[in-house]
Protein backbone atom coordinates (compact mmCIF):
# COMPACT_ATOMS: atom_id res chain seq x y z
CA UNK A 1 0.00 0.00 0.00
CA UNK A 2 0.98 3.44 -0.62
CA UNK A 3 -0.18 6.24 0.89
CA UNK A 4 -3.62 3.79 1.91
CA UNK A 5 -5.92 6.60 3.39
CA UNK A 6 -9.62 5.85 4.93
CA UNK A 7 -11.58 8.79 6.34
CA UNK A 8 -15.22 8.27 8.02
CA UNK A 9 -17.43 11.14 8.12
CA UNK A 10 -19.36 10.97 11.84
CA UNK A 11 -22.31 12.74 12.88
CA UNK A 12 -22.72 14.06 15.83
CA UNK A 13 -25.75 16.13 16.82
CA UNK A 14 -25.97 18.67 14.05
CA UNK A 15 -21.82 18.92 13.64
CA UNK A 16 -20.09 16.50 10.92
CA UNK A 17 -16.72 15.38 12.20
CA UNK A 18 -14.31 13.55 9.83
CA UNK A 19 -12.08 10.92 11.39
CA UNK A 20 -8.61 9.53 9.36
CA UNK A 21 -8.86 5.87 10.40
CA UNK A 22 -6.17 5.08 8.02
CA UNK A 23 -3.94 7.96 7.77
CA UNK A 24 -1.47 7.68 4.27
CA UNK A 25 0.27 4.48 5.03
CA UNK A 26 2.54 3.16 3.00
CA UNK A 27 3.91 -0.70 3.87
CA UNK A 28 4.02 -4.02 2.34
CA UNK A 29 4.31 -7.37 3.14
CA UNK A 30 6.18 -10.23 1.24
CA UNK A 31 4.59 -13.74 0.39
CA UNK A 32 5.25 -15.89 2.97
CA UNK A 33 5.93 -13.46 5.62
CA UNK A 34 3.55 -13.75 9.03
CA UNK A 35 3.05 -10.30 10.02
CA UNK A 36 1.45 -9.04 13.67
CA UNK A 37 -0.80 -5.25 13.09
CA UNK A 38 -1.19 -4.18 16.52
CA UNK A 39 -2.32 -1.08 17.68
CA UNK A 40 -4.55 0.38 20.41
CA UNK A 41 -8.40 0.02 20.36
CA UNK A 42 -9.38 2.57 17.25
CA UNK A 43 -5.42 3.07 16.24
CA UNK A 44 -6.92 1.93 12.67
CA UNK A 45 -6.49 -1.85 12.15
CA UNK A 46 -9.88 -3.50 11.03
CA UNK A 47 -10.46 -0.14 8.44
CA UNK A 48 -6.37 -1.25 6.96
CA UNK A 49 -7.78 -4.85 7.12
CA UNK A 50 -11.07 -4.32 5.02
CA UNK A 51 -9.35 -1.87 2.68
CA UNK A 52 -6.94 -5.01 2.12
CA UNK A 53 -9.57 -7.24 1.65
CA UNK A 54 -11.57 -4.88 -0.60
CA UNK A 55 -14.51 -4.77 2.28
CA UNK A 56 -14.06 -1.19 2.37
CA UNK A 57 -12.71 1.52 -0.75
CA UNK A 58 -9.96 3.56 0.30
CA UNK A 59 -10.43 7.49 -0.01
CA UNK A 60 -7.15 8.08 -1.19
CA UNK A 61 -3.79 6.33 -1.58
CA UNK A 62 -3.10 2.96 -3.54
CA UNK A 63 -3.31 -1.32 -2.56
CA UNK A 64 -2.82 -4.25 -4.23
CA UNK A 65 -3.46 -7.14 -2.42
CA UNK A 66 -1.60 -10.67 -4.28
CA UNK A 67 -1.12 -8.10 -7.11
CA UNK A 68 -5.10 -7.10 -7.48
CA UNK A 69 -6.91 -4.07 -6.64
CA UNK A 70 -8.70 -5.37 -4.08
CA UNK A 71 -12.47 -3.61 -4.79
CA UNK A 72 -12.29 -3.95 -8.62
CA UNK A 73 -10.47 -7.41 -8.42
CA UNK A 74 -12.70 -8.52 -5.69
CA UNK A 75 -14.07 -11.85 -7.34
CA UNK A 76 -10.52 -12.79 -8.64
CA UNK A 77 -9.32 -11.91 -5.07
CA UNK A 78 -11.71 -13.81 -3.40
CA UNK A 79 -9.87 -17.14 -4.91
CA UNK A 80 -6.26 -15.59 -3.67
CA UNK A 81 -7.32 -14.89 0.20
CA UNK A 82 -9.03 -16.18 3.09
CA UNK A 83 -10.50 -13.62 5.82
CA UNK A 84 -11.30 -14.31 9.05
CA UNK A 85 -13.38 -11.48 11.04
CA UNK A 86 -13.00 -13.29 15.20
CA UNK A 87 -16.57 -11.00 15.86
CA UNK A 88 -17.95 -11.56 12.37
CA UNK A 89 -19.01 -15.56 10.91
CA UNK A 90 -19.13 -16.59 7.55
CA UNK A 91 -20.52 -20.21 8.79
CA UNK A 92 -24.09 -20.80 7.80
CA UNK A 93 -25.61 -20.27 11.32
CA UNK A 94 -28.01 -23.30 11.01
CA UNK A 95 -26.43 -25.63 8.86
CA UNK A 96 -24.27 -28.33 10.36
CA UNK A 97 -20.25 -27.38 9.90
CA UNK A 98 -20.05 -29.69 6.91
CA UNK A 99 -22.60 -28.29 4.98
CA UNK A 100 -21.09 -25.08 4.97
CA UNK A 101 -17.90 -26.68 3.75
CA UNK A 102 -19.69 -27.86 1.14
CA UNK A 103 -21.38 -24.28 0.27
CA UNK A 104 -18.21 -22.71 0.50
CA UNK A 105 -16.38 -25.40 -1.88
CA UNK A 106 -19.20 -24.99 -4.86
CA UNK A 107 -18.52 -21.37 -3.92
CA UNK A 108 -15.00 -21.64 -4.90
CA UNK A 109 -15.56 -24.52 -7.80
CA UNK A 110 -13.57 -26.49 -5.71
CA UNK A 111 -13.10 -30.18 -7.87
CA UNK A 112 -14.76 -32.36 -5.77
CA UNK A 113 -11.69 -34.74 -4.91
CA UNK A 114 -9.61 -32.01 -4.09
CA UNK A 115 -13.05 -30.68 -1.70
CA UNK A 116 -12.99 -33.78 0.05
CA UNK A 117 -9.02 -34.11 0.57
CA UNK A 118 -8.46 -30.58 1.93
CA UNK A 119 -11.98 -30.87 4.24
CA UNK A 120 -10.54 -34.25 5.71
CA UNK A 121 -6.95 -32.50 6.15
CA UNK A 122 -8.21 -29.88 7.73
CA UNK A 123 -10.90 -31.71 10.14
CA UNK A 124 -7.86 -33.97 10.74
CA UNK A 125 -5.49 -31.23 11.64
CA UNK A 126 -7.87 -28.86 13.54
CA UNK A 127 -9.85 -31.84 15.55
CA UNK A 128 -13.27 -30.95 14.35
CA UNK A 129 -14.23 -34.67 13.63
CA UNK A 130 -16.76 -34.90 16.57
CA UNK A 131 -18.84 -32.01 15.82
CA UNK A 132 -19.03 -31.24 11.70
CA UNK A 133 -23.09 -32.79 11.72
CA UNK A 134 -23.35 -30.03 14.47
CA UNK A 135 -25.51 -26.57 13.36
CA UNK A 136 -22.56 -23.77 13.82
CA UNK A 137 -24.96 -22.36 16.18
CA UNK A 138 -24.62 -24.61 18.88
CA UNK A 139 -20.81 -24.50 18.52
CA UNK A 140 -18.22 -23.25 21.10
CA UNK A 141 -16.41 -20.50 20.86
CA UNK A 142 -13.37 -22.47 20.28
CA UNK A 143 -14.58 -24.91 18.27
CA UNK A 144 -16.63 -21.96 15.84
CA UNK A 145 -13.38 -20.32 15.65
CA UNK A 146 -11.54 -23.62 14.36
CA UNK A 147 -14.19 -23.98 11.91
CA UNK A 148 -14.10 -20.56 10.49
CA UNK A 149 -10.49 -21.16 10.23
CA UNK A 150 -11.07 -23.87 8.32
CA UNK A 151 -13.27 -22.40 5.78
CA UNK A 152 -11.47 -19.47 5.11
CA UNK A 153 -8.58 -21.78 4.36
CA UNK A 154 -10.72 -24.45 2.26
CA UNK A 155 -10.18 -23.18 -1.04
CA UNK A 156 -5.91 -23.14 -0.02
CA UNK A 157 -5.89 -19.33 -0.48
CA UNK A 158 -2.04 -17.63 -0.53
CA UNK A 159 -2.88 -14.86 1.65
CA UNK A 160 -4.65 -15.47 5.35
CA UNK A 161 -5.94 -12.86 7.06
CA UNK A 162 -6.86 -12.85 10.55
CA UNK A 163 -8.63 -10.12 12.60
CA UNK A 164 -8.75 -11.02 16.26
CA UNK A 165 -8.41 -14.88 15.50
CA UNK A 166 -7.91 -16.06 19.55
CA UNK A 167 -10.30 -13.39 21.30
CA UNK A 168 -12.20 -14.81 23.94
CA UNK A 169 -10.64 -18.25 23.50
CA UNK A 170 -9.17 -20.29 26.22
CA UNK A 171 -5.32 -20.81 26.62
CA UNK A 172 -6.06 -24.62 25.08
CA UNK A 173 -8.33 -23.14 21.97
CA UNK A 174 -5.21 -20.41 21.34
CA UNK A 175 -2.72 -22.58 21.49
CA UNK A 176 -4.63 -25.45 19.29
CA UNK A 177 -5.29 -22.72 16.95
CA UNK A 178 -1.97 -21.16 16.38
CA UNK A 179 0.35 -25.19 16.65
CA UNK A 180 -2.61 -25.59 13.03
CA UNK A 181 -1.56 -22.25 11.88
CA UNK A 182 2.10 -22.42 12.04
CA UNK A 183 1.90 -25.72 10.58
CA UNK A 184 -0.15 -24.58 7.53
CA UNK A 185 2.28 -21.80 7.30
CA UNK A 186 5.05 -24.02 6.79
CA UNK A 187 3.35 -27.44 5.12
CA UNK A 188 1.66 -24.64 2.09
CA UNK A 189 3.69 -21.33 2.70
CA UNK A 190 0.60 -19.39 3.30
CA UNK A 191 1.26 -15.80 4.23
CA UNK A 192 -0.13 -14.44 7.55
CA UNK A 193 -1.62 -10.86 8.39
CA UNK A 194 -3.29 -11.06 11.52
CA UNK A 195 -4.46 -8.12 14.15
CA UNK A 196 -4.59 -9.26 17.59
CA UNK A 197 -4.55 -7.49 21.17
CA UNK A 198 -2.77 -10.61 22.89
CA UNK A 199 1.19 -10.74 23.13
CA UNK A 200 0.98 -14.91 22.57
CA UNK A 201 -0.38 -14.79 19.35
CA UNK A 202 2.49 -12.23 18.30
CA UNK A 203 5.24 -14.54 19.98
CA UNK A 204 4.09 -17.35 19.00
CA UNK A 205 2.81 -16.51 14.98
CA UNK A 206 4.48 -13.38 13.46
CA UNK A 207 8.05 -12.91 12.53
CA UNK A 208 7.23 -9.46 11.70
CA UNK A 209 5.57 -6.52 13.65
CA UNK A 210 3.68 -3.47 12.40
CA UNK A 211 2.80 -1.62 15.32
CA UNK A 212 -0.20 1.12 13.93
CA UNK A 213 -0.99 4.18 15.92
CA UNK A 214 -3.90 6.78 15.04
CA UNK A 215 -3.95 5.70 11.35
CA UNK A 216 -0.13 5.78 11.03
CA UNK A 217 2.57 3.43 11.38
CA UNK A 218 4.58 3.74 14.66
CA UNK A 219 6.63 0.57 14.47
CA UNK A 220 8.01 -1.60 11.89
CA UNK A 221 10.30 -4.98 12.60
CA UNK A 222 10.92 -7.81 14.79
CA UNK A 223 9.53 -8.88 18.01
CA UNK A 224 13.39 -9.02 19.39
CA UNK A 225 13.66 -5.58 17.91
CA UNK A 226 10.06 -4.28 19.92
CA UNK A 227 11.31 -6.11 23.28
CA UNK A 228 14.66 -4.18 22.79
CA UNK A 229 12.85 -0.80 22.24
CA UNK A 230 10.90 -0.64 24.77
CA UNK A 231 12.14 -3.71 27.00
CA UNK A 232 8.62 -6.08 26.39
CA UNK A 233 9.58 -7.82 29.67
CA UNK A 234 7.85 -11.03 31.50
CA UNK A 235 7.70 -11.00 35.04
CA UNK A 236 8.03 -14.72 36.91
CA UNK A 237 6.46 -14.24 40.60
CA UNK A 238 7.52 -17.09 42.48
CA UNK A 239 6.18 -18.02 46.38
CA UNK A 240 8.67 -19.22 48.57
CA UNK A 241 8.72 -21.87 51.76
CA UNK A 242 10.93 -19.46 53.53
CA UNK A 243 11.00 -15.87 54.20
CA UNK A 244 14.37 -14.66 51.56
CA UNK A 245 16.11 -11.59 50.91
CA UNK A 246 15.76 -9.62 47.63
CA UNK A 247 17.09 -12.58 44.69
CA UNK A 248 19.99 -11.90 42.90
CA UNK A 249 19.60 -13.72 39.43
CA UNK A 250 21.19 -14.01 36.34
CA UNK A 251 19.39 -12.60 33.01
CA UNK A 252 16.30 -10.94 35.50
CA UNK A 253 15.86 -7.96 37.16
CA UNK A 254 14.30 -8.08 40.68
CA UNK A 255 10.93 -5.95 40.77
CA UNK A 256 9.23 -6.62 44.30
CA UNK A 257 9.26 -8.63 47.48
CA UNK A 258 6.01 -9.27 49.45
CA UNK A 259 5.73 -10.53 53.28
CA UNK A 260 9.73 -10.68 54.10
CA UNK A 261 10.79 -12.10 50.52
CA UNK A 262 7.65 -15.44 50.81
CA UNK A 263 6.70 -13.56 47.19
CA UNK A 264 9.12 -12.39 44.81
CA UNK A 265 8.55 -10.33 41.38
CA UNK A 266 11.30 -10.92 39.10
CA UNK A 267 10.91 -9.55 35.55
CA UNK A 268 13.16 -11.42 32.49
CA UNK A 269 13.82 -10.25 28.78
CA UNK A 270 11.98 -13.45 26.77
CA UNK A 271 14.60 -12.46 24.11
CA UNK A 272 17.17 -13.50 26.05
CA UNK A 273 16.42 -15.94 28.60
CA UNK A 274 13.33 -17.85 29.26
CA UNK A 275 11.22 -18.59 32.46
CA UNK A 276 12.46 -22.24 32.93
CA UNK A 277 16.53 -20.36 32.99
CA UNK A 278 14.79 -17.84 35.49
CA UNK A 279 13.26 -20.28 37.75
CA UNK A 280 15.81 -23.21 37.71
CA UNK A 281 18.28 -20.25 39.04
CA UNK A 282 15.85 -19.16 41.59
CA UNK A 283 15.68 -22.77 42.71
CA UNK A 284 19.33 -23.07 43.53
CA UNK A 285 18.74 -20.09 46.13
CA UNK A 286 15.11 -21.02 47.63
CA UNK A 287 12.41 -23.87 47.28
CA UNK A 288 9.91 -22.75 44.83
CA UNK A 289 5.92 -23.58 46.21
CA UNK A 290 4.14 -21.90 43.21
CA UNK A 291 4.84 -19.58 40.18
CA UNK A 292 2.94 -17.55 38.21
CA UNK A 293 4.15 -15.35 34.90
CA UNK A 294 3.27 -12.47 33.38
CA UNK A 295 2.83 -12.23 29.58
CA UNK A 296 3.80 -8.37 28.62
CA UNK A 297 0.18 -6.94 27.93
CA UNK A 298 0.33 -6.17 24.28
CA UNK A 299 -1.42 -2.51 25.73
CA UNK A 300 1.56 -2.29 27.42
CA UNK A 301 3.90 -2.40 24.62
CA UNK A 302 2.09 -0.23 22.02
CA UNK A 303 1.44 2.66 24.77
CA UNK A 304 5.41 2.72 25.32
CA UNK A 305 5.41 2.63 21.29
CA UNK A 306 3.38 5.50 21.78
CA UNK A 307 5.11 7.25 24.18
CA UNK A 308 8.68 6.32 22.67
CA UNK A 309 7.58 8.98 19.86
CA UNK A 310 5.84 7.69 16.84
CA UNK A 311 5.98 8.75 13.39
CA UNK A 312 9.39 7.16 13.33
CA UNK A 313 9.39 3.49 11.88
CA UNK A 314 12.71 1.18 12.30
CA UNK A 315 13.96 -1.78 14.03
N1 LIG B 1 -17.88 2.75 9.67
C1 LIG B 1 -17.31 3.70 10.40
N2 LIG B 1 -17.87 4.92 10.55
C2 LIG B 1 -17.29 5.89 11.27
N3 LIG B 1 -16.11 5.74 11.91
C3 LIG B 1 -15.50 4.55 11.82
C4 LIG B 1 -16.06 3.46 11.07
N4 LIG B 1 -15.22 2.41 11.16
C5 LIG B 1 -14.18 2.80 11.94
N5 LIG B 1 -14.35 4.09 12.32
C6 LIG B 1 -13.43 4.87 13.16
O1 LIG B 1 -12.13 4.74 12.62
C7 LIG B 1 -11.15 4.59 13.65
C8 LIG B 1 -10.38 3.31 13.47
O2 LIG B 1 -11.25 2.19 13.69
P1 LIG B 1 -10.80 0.67 13.48
O3 LIG B 1 -12.01 -0.17 13.69
O4 LIG B 1 -10.07 0.54 12.19
O5 LIG B 1 -9.77 0.49 14.68
P2 LIG B 1 -9.09 -0.84 15.25
O6 LIG B 1 -7.64 -0.52 15.35
O7 LIG B 1 -9.47 -2.00 14.43
O8 LIG B 1 -9.73 -0.91 16.70
P3 LIG B 1 -10.13 -2.20 17.62
O9 LIG B 1 -8.85 -2.73 18.20
O10 LIG B 1 -10.99 -1.55 18.66
O11 LIG B 1 -10.86 -3.16 16.74
C9 LIG B 1 -11.93 4.70 14.96
O12 LIG B 1 -11.89 6.03 15.40
C10 LIG B 1 -13.34 4.31 14.57
O13 LIG B 1 -14.28 4.93 15.41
Amino acid sequence: MRDLTRDFRVRNGPKVRRVTAVDHMTWSVTRGEAVGYIGANGAGKSTTIKMLAGILVPTGGEVLTCGLRPVQDRRRLARRIGVVFGQRSQLWWDLPVRESFGILAAIHSLPRDEERARTAELVGMLDMGSYLATPVRQLSLGQRMRAEVAAALLHRPELLILDEPTIGLDVLSKQRLREFLIRERREHGTTLLLTTHDMGDVERLCDRILVVDHGTLAYDGTLDGLSRTVGAERVLVVDLAEPCPDLTVPGARHLASEGDGLRQHLAFDPGTTTAARVLASVAEHAEVLDLTIAEPDIEDVVRRIYERGAGSPGN
